[in-house]
């Protein structure tokens, strides 16, 4: 989804006159349906920060293929506990992982070329910081399970989108990580995939 269209979005927010107003008979979702997604998308995009803080100047690199193999084993055994479909769930995941990886190269390149703006803790990535994205990981598949029908619906890329925005927004993610907001979206939707 173009960046540009998610900051528009986020700027607009949600549409509450229509949220006031009661769902017609039959129509499940309303435009806040998809946020408890979005915004646990851009809270893991907010922790790639912690995640960089702990790599950056140390010898472990971004990729570790290793944890990303155990992320999506582990999410597909989950995702089959729920009665939800695991290849699409993975597909969600992997989208994670590739945004997650955007936004952690993206601070890389911001701290090589200002060394002011390095950070000046490192957390502990195995104590701290996977443990919280693992509390994300659990969070979402409960949510990809109470939006299951809501994904499945032809309207839930303008959703998806108003959705998006609301989160960027209310984050206030920075354009970096609106990017990564970006990246994180395309396998959510039933159809996209
Ligand atoms: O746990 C890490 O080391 C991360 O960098 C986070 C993460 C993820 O998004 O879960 C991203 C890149 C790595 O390849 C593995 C996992």
């Amino acid at each position: 989804m173009a960046t540009a269209a998610i900051l528009a979005l986020g700027v607009a927010g949600p549409a509450t006159a229509d949220a006031r107003r009661p769902a017609p008979a039959g129509r499940s979702t309303t435009a806040h349906g998809l946020v408890p997604v979005t915004d646990l998308f851009a809270r893991r995009l907010l922790l790639a920060d912690k995640v960089a803080a702990a790599k950056y100047g140390t010898d472990t690199p971004i990729d570790d293929p290793a944890r990303e193999a155990q992320i999506l084993t582990d999410v597909r055994a989950r995702a089959a506990g729920l009665g939800l479909d695991p290849d699409s769930v993975a597909a969600v995941f992997r989208d994670q992982i590739e945004a997650n990886k955007l936004v952690q190269r993206g601070l890389y390149a911001r701290w090589d070329a200002n060394p002011g703006e390095r950070p000046t803790e490192r957390p502990d990535l195995a104590e701290e910081v996977r443990p919280a994205l693992d509390r994300i990981t659990t969070g979402l598949l409960v949510a990809l399970r109470e939006t299951e029908r809501a994904r499945a619906v032809p309207s839930c890329g303008p959703r998806l989108a108003v959705a998006a925005g609301w989160s960027a927004h209310s984050h206030r993610l920075d354009a970096l990580h609106l990017e990564g907001l970006g990246r994180a979206l395309p396998s959510v939707c039933a159809g996209s995939r």
